[in-house]
């Protein structure tokens, strides 16, 4: 069986192989040769050819009563990497700023540890492409992968938190995520020669303008009782400096913990734009809704076990979460088949996402424990 030095090793591996998603293949062909060496006694392994990255394993159960799905997100992100660790990413400008190295790892140490103890109940564990971006769940759920014997009855998954002490799981009943809508803007105006701005239409200045105005929406229309976000992430305007840009891309994304916030931010950003687009005589497109997530919705009654059992074992430091604001496309799964998705604590000093993220390793065999003994009991139950 794995040891957790064995487990630390193999995070670092994958850390240093980050992919984007669905271009995941080498981190695929590491998660076929760490699970070919565990005993295939209880283990069949499943390839998703029209989804190549992903991976499924089934654990057969003793006495199954039901299918217990685990899912872990295996995609990373376009980051570079700047920790000083001797186990840095060796993709220029990919890194797992997520955690989604130590996701994997500790999928593989439930893994081990049921190929090595067999289940009662039968265990899917869904090794997914595309978290970051592509909606990689919703993807292989409308492909039918869990149809027939594959059918998942209740699903579990986990994401990596810096701000919660390293093994601590998070948890709340209801909303754990919100909902997500990525935002694409496209502003045309007319390019020239920077010495005769008159002649031109500068959508460097027109896109400067037009992200002082979003930025006013959740400051000003938003309910800060209720909260919402819109993250303008990357902008990209112009080729030199002594030629006028005639074309800007903004692309962001709004996050609300409830459909009717969503949609009211989103309207909100046509309405600026078309004000931007009158103000500077451009043409202002805006694509909304590309990729956008469904809210993480905790099933309550599987919830209420999960946290139950938590909030009593000897051996975990459970603390019930707020909602927060990052999406999670597992909100999709989550709305075809009930579960809980929890948050597993690394106490990174930078925050996900950030190109020093640097979480606890020290998380990945404390969160096996947990998670080990929250399925044993859940076997055991009638329910
Ligand atoms: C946990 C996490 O960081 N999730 C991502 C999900 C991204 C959704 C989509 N690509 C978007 O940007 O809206 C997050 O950024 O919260």
């Amino acid at each position: 069986m794995l040891n957790e030095s064995d487990l630390i090793s193999i995070r670092r591996e994958f850390h240093q192989i980050p992919e984007l998603a669905l271009h995941e293949f080498e981190t695929h062909r590491l998660l076929e040769k760490k699970i070919k060496k565990m005993p295939q006694q209880f283990l069949t392994i499943r390839e998703i050819g029209e989804l190549p990255t992903a991976l499924l394993v089934k654990i057969g159960g003793s006495h199954p009563k039901r299918n217990i799905g685990y899912r872990a997100d295996i995609d990373a992100l376009p980051v570079s990497e700047q920790t000083d660790t001797d186990f840095r990413s060796k993709h220029e400008g990919v890194m797992h700023a997520c955690g989604h190295d130590l996701h994997m790892t500790v999928a593989l140490g439930l893994l081990d540890y049921f190929a090595n103890h067999q289940p009662i109940d039968n265990l899917i564990f869904f090794f997914q492409p595309a978290e970051e971006s592509d909606n990689g769940g919703k993807f292989a759920y409308e492909l039918g992968i869990f149809n027939g014997e594959w059918n998942v009855d209740e699903f579990y998954g986990l994401h990596d938190n810096p701000d919660l002490p390293s093994g601590a799981i998070g948890c709340r009943n209801g909303t754990l995520f919100a909902g997500t809508t990525e935002v694409n803007i496209t502003l045309t105006g007319k390019s020239g020669h920077a010495a005769y701005p008159q002649n031109s239409n500068d959508m460097v200045v027109a896109a400067a303008y037009l992200i002082t105005q979003l930025q006013t929406i959740v400051s000003r229309n938003v309910d800060p009782i209720e909260g919402g976000v819109l993250t303008l992430g990357k902008i990209t305007a112009g080729t030199i400096r002594n030629v006028i840009a005639g074309t800007a891309r903004i692309e962001g994304t709004i996050r609300g913990l409830t459909q009717k916030m969503i949609l009211h931010i989103q309207k909100r950003v046509r309405e600026v734009c078309i004000g931007i687009s009158l103000s500077f005589d451009c043409d202002v497109n805006v694509e909304l809704n590309q990729g956008g997530y469904l809210p993480v919705e905790n099933d309550p009654t599987l919830t209420t076990n999960f946290i139950s059992y938590m909030q009593n074992a000897n051996n975990v430091q459970f603390i019930k979460t707020e909602p927060a604001m990052t999406g999670e496309d597992f909100g999709y799964l989550l709305s075809k088949i009930p579960g809980t998705m929890f948050w597993l604590g690394v106490d990174s000093l930078a925050p996900l996402h950030s190109d020093l993220f640097d979480p606890n390793e020290s998380a990945i065999w404390t969160g096996i424990q947990a998670i080990t003994g929250f399925l044993n009991e859940r076997m055991t139950q009638n329910v």
